[in-house]
């Protein structure tokens, strides 16, 4: 792979869960601020897992322009979207039922419409380069915020350890019918997408985050899914902690000054 300057990630320390919430909110709304001010609208990817619940920080926040929203998932599980392992349900329980972001601009993985992984697959990467008017310049789309978090194991999206697709290259989605977390079927984004985006945040709470967050930013060397995440400069990744995730980490601290 050809090699591209990448700025060192930014850890941003909270001693609380309920203030990386508020934080976080500010955060997003000044990544949308920017991006509303330049192109008149705002491109986000979520996450599913304990993340969709660190939005609600979002909902009443005064300066979020959500008619200009335009969301993604960066994996999903391949089951209904009603289901209660489904990211996009989590999603909108948390936060689409209770802000005015139009229907039409959120964008599901729906499993319903296509039974087979890889189909999917490629229908959401064709919603993709719908979405970004082509397979740019770039050659992937450049997300103006892409949030994540990641697993006790290590993963991010449905990247895990030692898997096939950490080595993709080429596909901006890609399937996976044998995640070791279940459910077992999955769509991901994978590297080149999460790496493209103008901001990645991963945010992590709680002791259980400890040990493999110490071992992402420590040892990047050993090469867990979350450490293979570096965005391409000027692309900028932060992490999102509380004090228990940040326990064992040596890793040094950055006062983002929200
Ligand atoms: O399975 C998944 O797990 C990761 C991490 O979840 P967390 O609950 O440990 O935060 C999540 O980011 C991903 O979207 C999800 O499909």
């Amino acid at each position: 792979m050809a090699h591209h300057p990448r700025h060192a990630p930014l850890l941003a320390v909270f001693p609380t869960q309920p203030v990386l919430i508020a934080e976080l909110a500010h955060f997003v709304a000044k990544a949308q601020k920017d991006a509303i001010d330049k192109k008149g609208r705002f491109t986000i990817a979520l996450s599913g897992g304990s993340l969709p619940a660190m939005l609600a920080g979002l909902v009443d926040h005064p300066h979020i322009k959500w008619h200009h929203w335009h969301v993604f998932y960066v994996d999903e599980r391949a089951v209904p979207l009603d289901h209660p392992d489904s990211n996009h349900r989590a999603c909108t329980e948390a936060l689409f039922a209770r802000v005015p972001i139009p229907a039409a601009q959120i964008h599901p993985i729906d499993v319903a419409q296509l039974g087979d992984l890889e189909e999917l697959a490629d229908a959401y990467e064709k919603t993709l380069i719908h979405a970004f008017a082509q397979k740019d310049a770039a050659r992937f789309p450049v997300f103006d915020l892409v949030l994540l978090g990641m697993g006790p194991d290590g993963h991010t999206a449905s990247l895990f350890p030692a898997h096939a697709l950490l080595a993709e290259e080429d596909r901006w989605v890609a399937p996976l019918a044998d995640a070791p977390k279940p459910p077992p079927e999955r769509i991901t984004f994978t590297y080149p997408v999460i790496n493209h985006a103008a901001r990645v945040v991963f945010v992590a709470t709680g002791a259980g985050k400890a040990d493999v967050l110490a071992r992402v930013l420590d040892h990047p060397e050993e090469g867990l899914p979350a450490a293979r995440v570096r965005p391409v400069a000027p692309g900028q990744l932060y992490w999102f902690v509380d004090e228990p995730a940040a326990a064992r980490t040596a890793y040094p601290r950055t006062d983002l000054k929200l």
